[in-house]
C-alpha cells in the first residue's frame, strides 16, 4: 500500500510511514491549535519534498492572508501557483473585492455544493493535485448539522474517485469532546486530534492519532510544537495529562 507522507517532521513515525494513499483524514481541534499550519504544511511539503501538487479549499480566510501567512514560514507558495504545482480554491470571498478578482479558481456560493465540487475537480485535475485540504470543512455545514455527513461522504467519493489523499480540517469549541460530530467522524477515514492544553500555567501542544484505516499507528498522545519553519512532532516523547 503506498502511504502519503506528511512531511511534518515526526509525524510520518507516529503514522508508521504515512498516510494511507486516497485516505481522507478530518484535522480535528479548538481555536489556535495548528490546524491551518498543518494542512499547509502537508500540502507544501508533498509539493517540496515529494512532488506531489496540492490543491487549498479555503472557506475560512482570504487567499491573499493564507500566502502571506504560509510565507512567514518561508513556503513560498506564489512559486508553485505560478508554475501550476499548488493552488487555492477561493470559496472565502465569493469573488467579492479587487483581489478576488485576481484568483483563479473561485467558489460564488460555498452553500452549493455542487458549484463547490465543479470547482474543486477543475482544480484538481489542472493541477494533478495528489493532495487536497479543506479548511475548514466545518463551514461547509455549520448552518445545517444534519447535512455535515452527506457532505463529508460526497466530499469523500469525489476526492477518493480522483485518487487524492485529504485533510479536513474539523472546528471543535474549547474541551468539547469528540472531533467534530458523529456523523463525520465515521465517514472520514482517519481522525488526528490537536490539542492546546493549560499545564501549570503553560499552554502545552500536542496531538494524538485517533483512527487511520488502513495502518497501525501510536497510540500515545505525542508534544508538538510550532516554529518559524512549521510544526515539529515529537514522536519520542509522550505527554501525560
Ligand atoms: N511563526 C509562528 N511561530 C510559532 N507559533 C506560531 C507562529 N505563527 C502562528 N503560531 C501559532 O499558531 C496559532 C495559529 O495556528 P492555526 O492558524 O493553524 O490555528 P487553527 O487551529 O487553524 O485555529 P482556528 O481554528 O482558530 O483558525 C497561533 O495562535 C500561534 O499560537
Amino acid at each position: 500500500m503506498h502511504r502519503v507522507k506528511t512531511g511534518i517532521p515526526g509525524m510520518d513515525e507516529i503514522l508508521h510511514g504515512g498516510i494511507p494513499e486516497r485516505n481522507v483524514v478530518l484535522l480535528s481541534g479548538g481555536p489556535g491549535t495548528g490546524k491551518s499550519i498543518f494542512c499547509q504544511q502537508f500540502l507544501f511539503k508533498g509539493i517540496e519534498e515529494y512532488d506531489e501538487p496540492g490543491i487549498l479549499i479555503a472557506l475560512e480566510e482570504h487567499p491573499v492572508q493564507i500566502r502571506i501567512n504560509m510565507e512567514q514560514f518561508g513556503w513560498d507558495v506564489r512559486k508553485h501557483e505560478k508554475e501550476g504545482k499548488f493552488a487555492i480554491v477561493d470559496a472565502f470571498t465569493s469573488g467579492i473585492g479587487s483581489a478576488a478578482k485576481r484568483e483563479k479558481y473561485i467558489v460564488r456560493d460555498p452553500n452549493d455544493e455542487m458549484e463547490l465540487i465543479d470547482v474543486m475537480k477543475e482544480a484538481i485535475e489542472e493541477i494533478g493535485a495528489k493532495r487536497v485540504g479543506i479548511d475548514s470543512v466545518t463551514t461547509l455545514y455549520l448552518n445545517k448539522p444534519m447535512m455535515a455527513r452527506k457532505t463529508v461522504f460526497l466530499l469523500k467519493k469525489v476526492l477518493a474517485g480522483l485518487g487524492c489523499t485529504a485533510l479536513f480540517v474539523s472546528q471543535i469549541s474549547v474541551g468539547e469532546r469528540g472531533f467534530g460530530g458523529p456523523g463525520v467522524e465515521h465517514a472520514v477515514d482517519g481522525i488526528i486530534k490537536l490539542d492546546l492544553d493549560e499545564i501549570d500555567g503553560e499552554l502545552k501542544r500536542s496531538l494524538i492519532v485517533w483512527k487511520m484505516r488502513g495502518t497501525s499507528h501510536s497510540m500515545r498522545r505525542h508534544p508538538f510544537e510550532i516554529t518559524n519553519k512549521g510544526i515539529i512532532v515529537h514522536s519520542d516523547k509522550v505527554l501525560k495529562m
